[in-house]
């Protein structure tokens, strides 16, 4: 009898018999170890929700259909009609086919889907897993049951729908952006608000510094098509950023003294969790409200995306500076160059400026531990590098190696743990080794962190913030909410917002992506 035991992220083992299936019960996606005959070990991934977990046996008739019921019953979305039965629906005011002067007040209804393909059928879908593992050892695997059975996972289309569930005339449309800043936020604010007008939409308001912008005292923000005109073209966000803020109760008895009828949120994990909350307090209250999310998050830890916005730029801007720490590195005489890059959780940032930059040797992520000294630890390594190349860069994410460092024992304002610096402590255990072997090393420290998330979006991530700002606007008439908008295989589609932040996004260190990053460093295991 074989047995399996799962993991999050390989630390905690807890001993679960097989039974001659695959079951395993994955509140959180692990890794899951299975012990053969042979004692054979590996690590697999198992998918969000494994058949195991839904009291399935993967080999009974109907199985697969059961498992693909309860995937759609959690990946439905929510919409107005939920709580209104009776709304009927108008025909759309969005329209690119018979368009209008902007200059013109009166907004038609546009030709139907009978006649035009310009709008999205409400049953499209898009296909969430596109690569069928044969077995649990292929690179990357995220099995349902132990022969990687291959079931049909589908997520909603996103775009504009014929039917509304809003007349333009009575929206009252709310802004908010909350978190860090991230390249990009001002590209989304300028595509809703560009979109609502388009929809015929007269009452925008941007509420200031995330949260806290629904207190008393804080001033709206009027916002127009002329006010967002130019404002992509700086980094930052026009309402301001913030963490903490008033509670979701609080929140709702603003929104509703307000008249706010339409809600978009920019924001990561945390926001998003707060907007769900948000939805679901309007969703008791009977109030007709649609809440919309925009994942925003340099660090690129929300589930089930290609990717959020931001990240492209960011990891441009951080090969930057891993460019500078190579300089300086290759230009004094046994240089060593730290570059920490933000990713609290993942190491996707520094993974992927590690790829882009092509300089670095050393890449260290939360997700794969690592030890500095002994035998195999990474200043034994460094040492290698001065002696047969000169010079190294290692390129380290925040969450890195916390266990190597003392806690700091704070919070943020939302309640985000404070890490300690992992590169700085690098860079004094680096300097205390190098000087008791003897042998001279010129340690630098280069910390970019603000520069990489304070800048314009870059052209592709432009793109994207577009897209993804115009789905928010089309998802809200549509009458969905509790929703966030995202790519999926390069085709844009509507999430519930808990499926997307029931934890971080994290590196699998079985990936290809990780295991093509370690071919690039040349690094080995610190381990
Ligand atoms: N579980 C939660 N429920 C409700 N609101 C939350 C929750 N977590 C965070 N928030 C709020 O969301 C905002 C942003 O959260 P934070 O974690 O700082 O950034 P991010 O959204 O980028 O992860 C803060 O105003 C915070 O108070
Ligand atoms: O100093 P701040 O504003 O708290 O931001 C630091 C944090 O920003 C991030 O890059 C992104 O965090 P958010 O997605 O929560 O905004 C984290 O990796 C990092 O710890
Ligand atoms: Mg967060």
């Amino acid at each position: 009898m074989s047995l399996m035991t799962i993991s999050n992220a390989g630390k905690m083992f807890a001993p679960c018999p097989l039974q001659g299936k695959f079951h395993a019960s994955t509140a959180f996606r692990g890794l899951v170890q299975l012990e053969g005959k042979r004692r054979r070990r590996l690590a697999v991934k198992v998918a969000l929700t494994d058949v195991g977990s839904l009291g399935l046996e993967s080999g009974g008739p109907e199985w697969k259909k059961e498992y693909q019921e309860d995937f759609e019953r959690r990946f439905r979305i929510s919409h107005l009609t939920d709580s209104f039965p009776d709304l009927t629906p108008i025909p759309s005011t969005f329209c690119l086919k018979r368009r209008r002067p902007i200059f013109d007040d009166y907004f038609d209804c546009c030709p139907s889907a009978e006649q035009w393909n310009g709008y999205i059928n409400n049953n499209d879908r898009v296909l969430l897993k596109v690569i069928k593992y044969s077995s649990p050892t292929s690179a990357g695997a995220e099995c349902v049951d132990g022969d990687c059975s291959w079931v049909e996972q589908w997520v909603h289309r996103a775009g504009p729908r014929e039917k509304i569930y809003f007349r333009p005339q009575e929206v009252n449309a709310a802004i908010v952006t909350c978190g860090g800043l991230c390249p990009g936020l001002n590209d989304v604010i300028r595509q809703i608000v560009i979109t609502l007008d388009m929809y015929g939409v007269k009452r925008i308001t941007g509420l200031p510094f995330g949260y806290r912008g629904f207190s008393k005292d804080v001033p709206e923000i009027e916002l127009s098509r002329t006010v967002v005109q130019n404002i992509h073209l700086e980094g930052g966000s026009l309402l301001g950023v913030s963490r903490g803020g008033p509670n979701v109760r609080d929140i709702v008895d603003s929104m509703q003294e307000r008249g706010i009828n339409m809600l978009f949120v920019l924001g990561g994990n945390g926001t998003h969790a707060g907007a769900n909350a948000i939805h679901e307090e309007c969703h008791k209250r009977r109030m007709k409200v649609v809440v919309v999310g925009v994942p925003k998050t340099i660090d690129n830890d929300i589930l089930l995306m290609d990717k959020t916005f931001g990240f492209d730029t960011a990891v441009e801007e951080a090969q930057r500076a891993i460019n500078s720490a190579y300089i300086e590195a290759r230009s004094a005489y046994h240089g060593i160059g730290i570059v920490k890059l933000m990713g609290r959780s993942s190491g996707f940032i520094a993974m992927h400026a590690s790829l882009a930059s092509g300089q670095v040797d050393v890449c260290l992520i939360p997700e794969v531990p690592f030890n500095l000294h002994g035998h195999n630890g990474v200043l034994r390594h460094l040492r290698h590098l001065l002696e047969t190349n000169r010079s190294a860069v290692i390129c380290v994410a925040e969450g890195a190696g916390q266990n190597l460092i003392e806690k700091t024992n704070a919070a943020d304002a939302s309640g985000n743990i404070v890490l300690g610096d992992i590169g700085f402590h690098i860079q004094q255990e680096t300097k205390k080794y190098f000087k008791d072997i003897g042998i001279a090393a010129d340690v630098k420290y280069i910390d970019p962190t603000y520069m990489i998330r304070a800048c314009r979006a870059n052209a592709s991530d432009g793109i994207l913030c577009t897209v993804l700002g115009q789905n928010a606007v089309h998802g809200a008439f549509a009458g969905y909410s509790g929703i966030t908008v995202g790519i999926c295989n390069t085709h844009y589609v509507y999430f519930p917002i808990p499926e997307v932040i029931s934890y971080p996004r994290q590196v699998d260190p079985n990936s290809r992506m990780w295991h093509r990053c370690l071919t690039s460093t040349g690094q080995p295991d610190f381990i």
